[in-house]
């Protein structure tokens, strides 16, 4: 029993020693404020792990714009206004560019740190993403929309289904030619980059690589063991090249059979084929398209409902439903204003974007009210630096807490309510404000932001010119109150 407890009290002094030492060890290097850590958990016991933005909204109160805290031996800053963001990720991007280690298993743009490969990735993404080459997929995006109404005509209480196959099939489309079934479910291409997005999204949750930085073995764990088909690498290794391979090769056999039209990867593949600053061209469009295609589709990140897949498109479409459930008045504005400017014989087109101003600012308070990557995807630091006298050590990871900016109060009042006429002036024009945050930062930024603007804002349109979006009715015939319940998932 003596021995019980003199060894107790032993761990106990270490313990305390090391995380006396650790703090110390903090305060002499001048970093950031932050919570104080525990030895080896660092701060990791303190984060809310259902709904992390609560732990950090309370350490943007207590500590600032920049917070640093430190989980299961990873470094981490929670970056809070978009002013760091700036200075740090636009200002200083040659060292803020990093990305965080994913152990070699995925090799996608998103996952590239900063080197070569990526470089060749974004010149591709550039190029067949700027808003002159998406002209050219402006009618696969009308003719999704098109399709989206007709399922929301047909069997309107499916929504939510219709609104993700418009997202999905809107990328696949632009980048493979890719047209889905009404049913996508029985798709190939459409399964195998189900199946990618949802074991990367939850191998590249912040929880999953804190896991395995501690417990690497962990990759190891078969498939049949429960969740291991989250962690076993060799599945997810397969699963990431079946996503980018089975896509791929459907296009080339109709492109042998000439069935197929222009599509991103076909415009990369004649545009970079002789490129000779390119090494294994093939390869490199291959895995910067697979990755739009899971970019677009990525896991829902930050929303209502008990959730199962979305994306980042359709998690926006999303949040623009419930707002125009909440509040009927500003859908009304918005459906006058269509009404008004466009008439009721046809439907929205993108010339017509400047001529609908409302529109445009519920487009913009849509990004902004609920941010569907509220906490961006980490950044890491190359070399160690100093900012504001505050030291950044090497390998730092950083975490653009995108929720919090949108939150800004002194740039949004209210900011919790949804309200469109914040993007007015008061000459009654739309400010410069067009919330460009919610895509990133740096030489990082969204790639896909031009094309994904362009979808969402054509759903909208096609949505409010013909439908009005309302609350369902219980049994007994009164309207049901929504009761959003904003799920948090993975920023990857
Ligand atoms: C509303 C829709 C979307 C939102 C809000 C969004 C937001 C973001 C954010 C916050 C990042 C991280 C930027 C950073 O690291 O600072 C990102 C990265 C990325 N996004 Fe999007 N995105 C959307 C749609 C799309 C679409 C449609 C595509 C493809 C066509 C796409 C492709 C990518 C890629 C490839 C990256 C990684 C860039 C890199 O690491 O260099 N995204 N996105």
């Amino acid at each position: 029993m003596n021995f019980a407890i003199s060894a107790a009290v032993a761990i106990l002094a270490v313990v305390l020693t090391i995380a006396l030492r650790t703090r110390r060890r903090l305060r002499e290097k001048g970093f950031p404020p932050g919570p104080d850590p525990l030895p080896l958990l660092g701060n990791v016991h303190q984060v809310n792990s259902t709904c992390p933005r609560l732990t950090f909204t309370e350490w943007k109160r207590v500590y600032g714009d920049i917070v640093y805290c430190s989980m299961l031996g990873r470094e981490f800053v929670i970056v809070n206004s978009e002013k760091v963001a700036e200075d740090l990720m636009d200002k200083r991007s040659r060292n803020y560019s990093n990305r965080m280690d994913m152990y070699g298993l995925i090799s996608d743009t998103v996952s590239l740190n900063h080197d070569d490969l990526w470089r060749a990735h974004r010149r591709v993404l550039q190029q067949t993403l700027r808003p002159e080459a998406l002209v050219v997929y402006r009618h696969t995006q009308l003719r999704c929309a098109a399709t989206l109404l007709q399922n929301l005509h047909d069997t309107p209480s499916s929504w939510w289904g219709h609104i993700r196959t418009f997202s999905a099939a809107t990328i696949m489309g632009a980048m493979y030619d890719h047209d889905l079934p009404a049913d996508p479910k029985d798709d190939k291409a459409f399964c195998t980059v189900v199946e990618g997005k949802d074991l990367k999204v939850h191998l590249g949750s912040l929880g999953m690589i804190s896991l395995l930085t501690v417990f690497p073995m962990l990759k190891y764990v078969p498939t049949w063991f429960p969740v291991g088909r989250y962690m076993n690498a060799a599945k997810f290794v397969r699963a990431m090249d079946e996503m980018i391979e089975t896509p791929y090769d459907i296009l080339q056999k109709r492109t042998a059979t000439g069935e197929a039209r222009p599509c991103v990867i076909s415009e990369a593949l004649s545009k970079f084929q002789d490129d000779s600053k390119l090494d294994n061209v093939e390869q490199v469009i291959k895995h910067a398209s697979g990755e739009e295609t899971v970019g677009s589709n990525k896991l829902l990140l930050y929303q209502y409902s008990p959730t199962s897949l979305a994306c980042k498109t359709g998690s926006t479409l999303l949040t623009f439903t419930l707002a125009m459930v909440l509040h009927p008045h500003v859908q009304k504005l918005a459906q006058d204003e269509i009404d008004k400017v466009i008439g009721v014989d046809r439907l929205p087109y993108f010339n017509d974007k400047p001529d609908l101003p409302y529109l445009e600012a519920v487009f913009r308070e849509t990004l902004r009210w609920r941010p569907v990557a509220p906490l961006g995807i980490p950044h890491a630091a190359t070399n160690e630096d100093v900012y504001e006298g505050y030291y950044i050590p090497k390998g730092n990871r950083f975490i653009n807490f995108i929720r919090a900016m949108a939150q800004d109060k002194n740039k949004y009042p209210s900011p919790d309510t949804f309200d469109p006429s914040r993007f007015f002036d008061s000459d009654g024009q739309l400010t410069n404000d067009t919330c460009e945050f919610v895509f990133g930062f740096g030489r990082r930024v969204c790639p896909g932001r031009h094309f994904a603007q362009a979808s969402v804002w054509t759903a909208m349109a096609h949505i409010l010119a013909t439908f009005s979006i309302l609350r369902d009715n219980d049994a007994s015939g009164e309207p049901i109150e929504p009761a959003p319940d904003w799920a948090e998932g993975v920023t990857w």
